[in-house]
């Protein structure tokens, strides 16, 4: 069975999570809940920083909050001095939210609005991560009409195919985000920016996508990049201080993934660009990086407790839980795959083989094919790992389940950090009928 973090199994056989037993916190908070172990969260924060600092890199780390975005997560983060990825309107709401350090804040984004680009400018965000030829003119106007400078990465599509799931490969050229590399629409969005009165342009971006396993695409991406900076020194006399290589480092979700220590991508990306600064004389760039599920993914559980069962005999029983695709659409969307235990009984053994369903109006509300749990019982807690990315952020009112709650917990200590949506909340936006009756035009 794979533990993560500082999780354990108690004197009564429970799990626990930073030094806090699960069924304690299930009776607290009730289910579903999400669990997020900080310590675990600082552990990896801490090695990705330690790599560059080893390495004797100017670096910045930006927590890609895609992944899981919450006040109390960008207090950690900015705790742990991490920088910030913020990909809409709202996750820089949330940054503001958290008082997170504005200078340190990066904000992406492949169709900023003309409003989102406006609130960057307001709060003066570190860096704007230019996506497309729209949005270098609607930041050269908002700035000239402001006066405001602003600091700019160009992000490219450095032709590299990613081996991960199709939906989230970003770096191959028939993607919808950032200029392409070969054929001249980098080159493009660069001349179009760097002589600009109130632009600066820092560097390059790029992000391959995520979940990857392997280092070779990484290192080609890194490669890509670097060929670019030195033809625009050659060209145009212009140096990159910052090349941004983006997230996407593999977690283990099951026994059957096998990524590398965070470190280890760090440490082979920052050797290519070692190796061909030295070679070309070109100034040592700050990398930057913008891990997501590497930082918060194996930090989150999800508990839930069991309900109903149904066998459909020699072929499977379905247990189902009291959440499913409304809190975590990853099985669904991309067919990832998750373990779980009863974490209210971990000294029996966990062989039963089951379905664990969720309770979503849909057949394909399959949380775990082949999970091996106790022999179930009504009421049993079921741990899923590893849910701390992409889970609740991508959670959903479907069926209008409430949304879970989310609790932190380090140190024997917890704290809810998201409380659970109740059904006024699931109506807060309604507005009943009024004026408008049937026959009546609007
Ligand atoms: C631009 C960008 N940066 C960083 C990330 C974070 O990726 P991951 O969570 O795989 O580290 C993503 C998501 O894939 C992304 O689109
Ligand atoms: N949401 C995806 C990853 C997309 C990353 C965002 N660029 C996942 O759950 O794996």
């Amino acid at each position: 069975m794979l533990l993560y973090g500082t999780q354990e199994v108690n004197e009564k056989g429970h799990l626990t999570i930073g030094g806090v037993d699960s069924v304690d916190l299930v009776n607290t908070y009730g289910t579903p809940l999400i669990a997020y172990d900080i310590a675990l969260f600082r552990e990896r924060a801490r090695a990705f920083k330690e790599t560059f600092r080893a390495e004797g890199i100017q670096a910045q780390v930006a927590y890609a909050s895609k992944a899981f975005s919450s006040i109390a997560i960008y207090e950690v983060a900015q705790q742990e001095g991490l920088s910030l990825d913020v990909v809409s309107g709202g996750e820089l709401y949330t940054a503001v939210q958290a008082g997170f350090p504005r200078e340190r804040i990066h904000f992406h984004g492949n169709n900023k609005s003309e409003a989102e680009l406006e609130y960057a400018f307001a709060e003066k965000v570190g860096c704007i991560v230019v996506d497309n030829f729209l949005e270098i003119e609607l930041i050269k106007r908002i700035s000239a009409l402001r006066k405001q400078e602003m600091d700019v990465l160009i992000r490219v599509t450095p032709g590299v195919e990613a081996h991960t799931h199709n939906y989230i490969t970003t770096g191959q050229e028939d993607s919808k985000f950032g200029f392409d590399l070969k054929n001249g629409q980098a080159d493009e969005a660069f001349y179009r920016l760097h002589n600009d009165d109130y632009i600066r342009v820092l560097g390059m971006h790029c992000h391959i996508g995520s979940q990857i396993f392997e280092t070779t695409a990484f290192r080609f991406a890194a490669e890509a990049l670097m060929n670019k900076m030195i033809m625009w020194r050659d060209e145009y006399n212009f140096i990159c201080s910052v090349l941004n290589l983006g997230g996407g480092f593999g977690i283990r979700y099951t026994e059957e993934d096998a990524p590398l220590a965070p470190a280890k991508y760090v440490e082979e990306m920052a050797s290519v660009v070692l190796s061909m600064t030295r070679q070309h004389q070109y100034p040592m760039p700050e990398i930057w990086i913008e891990p997501g599920r590497s930082l918060v993914g194996d930090a989150g559980t999800t508990l839930y407790k069991l309900g109903s069962m149904k066998e459909v005999p020699e072929i499977r029983t379905y247990v189902a839980v009291d959440g499913g695709m409304s809190d975590n659409i990853r099985p669904a969307l991309y067919g990832a795959e998750y373990t779980a235990v009863t974490a209210n009984r971990m000294n029996e053994p966990q062989t039963t083989e089951v379905t664990i369903a969720g309770k979503c109006c849909e057949s394909g509300d399959k949380l775990i094919e082949h999970a091996l749990i106790a022999r179930p019982k009504e009421d049993d807690i079921i741990a899923t790992f590893c849910t701390g990315a992409y889970s609740y952020s991508m959670a959903s009112n479907y069926n209008r389940l409430p949304r879970p709650a989310v609790v932190f917990v380090e140190d024997g200590l917890h704290q809810l950090v998201i409380r659970r949506e109740t059904y006024e909340d699931i109506t807060r936006l309604d507005v009943p009928l009024q004026a408008v009756k049937r026959g009546d035009t609007i």
